[in-house]
């Protein structure tokens, strides 16, 4: 059962004369465990691409599964695209996006808490994420306190802690330099293995690509496989 299958998936934006076919028959698979890149020229598609997984827009044509779901085929297959999102996607973005007022545990726990879960088991499992990323010990500080590699581990805690079988890193490492650029990526090989989540890495950072043992470059809508170098990490 693969983490992500994209089928011939399509995205037009607009209409007639202005109409923009930014995705024009995109496939990719990513299975459980699996970090993949997604490379590609300014334009290309690769946000359109992570707006339609993430069930952000609606494309206009293909299939796309995830984990056991097919959440479209022609038409949205799931009724609560907000549950979907919250239940089975974890976006990690370029900059952490923290919410400032609350400290670091209670921004990890806030989507177990949405998603049902008791306060207190919601903070247990928040400060369980907060240890595997090593920031256990920031878990009392607000967002401000935090260096910026300390953040972005607090945001990747977050994508990661309701399990969600699917990863969508939108240039996780851009304001990152190399060290802490390579230990994001250690760190989402290493939640991929132990969560078997399938995890998508759009990139355009030459320090992180040489890691991906395979990529997805898109050009011009369409996607090519390529075999990465897969370069060690640890
Ligand atoms: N809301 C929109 N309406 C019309 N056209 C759009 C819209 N969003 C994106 N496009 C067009 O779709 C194409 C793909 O854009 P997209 O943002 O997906 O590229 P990208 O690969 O993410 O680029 P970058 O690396 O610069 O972020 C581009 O031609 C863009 O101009």
């Amino acid at each position: 059962m693969p983490g992500i299958l994209i089928e011939d998936v399509r995205k037009r934006y607009g209409q007639g004369d202005a109409a923009v076919d930014a995705l024009k028959g995109v496939d990719m698979v990513v299975g459980p465990g699996e970090v993949v890149g997604l490379i590609g020229p300014s334009g290309s598609g690769k946000s359109t691409l992570l707006k339609c997984l993430g069930a952000v827009i609606e494309p206009s044509g293909g299939r796309m599964t995830l984990g056991d779901d097919v959440i479209f085929d022609q038409v949205w297959k799931i009724s609560d695209l907000r549950a979907l999102r919250r239940d089975k996607i974890g976006f990690i973005f370029q900059a952490p996006y923290l919410i400032p007022f609350l400290d670091v545990t209670d921004n990890v726990a806030l989507l177990p808490m949405l998603s049902g879960l008791p306060n207190s088991k919601a903070r247990a499992l928040a400060q369980e994420f907060l240890e595997a990323l090593d920031v256990g010990h920031r878990a009392g500080a607000m967002p401000s306190q935090l260096s910026g590699g300390e953040q972005q581990r607090v945001s990747i805690a977050r994508a990661l802690v309701n399990r969600p079988p699917v990863i969508l890193a939108d240039e996780p490492t851009a304001p990152l330099d190399s060290e802490r650029a390579m230990a994001v990526i250690r760190i989402l090989n290493q939640m991929a293995k132990q969560f078997e989540t399938a995890i998508i890495v759009v990139t355009h950072d030459e320090k992180i690509i040489p890691t991906f043992k395979r990529l997805y470059q898109i050009r011009d809508g369409r996607t090519e496989e390529q075999a990465g170098e897969g370069r060690a990490i640890d």
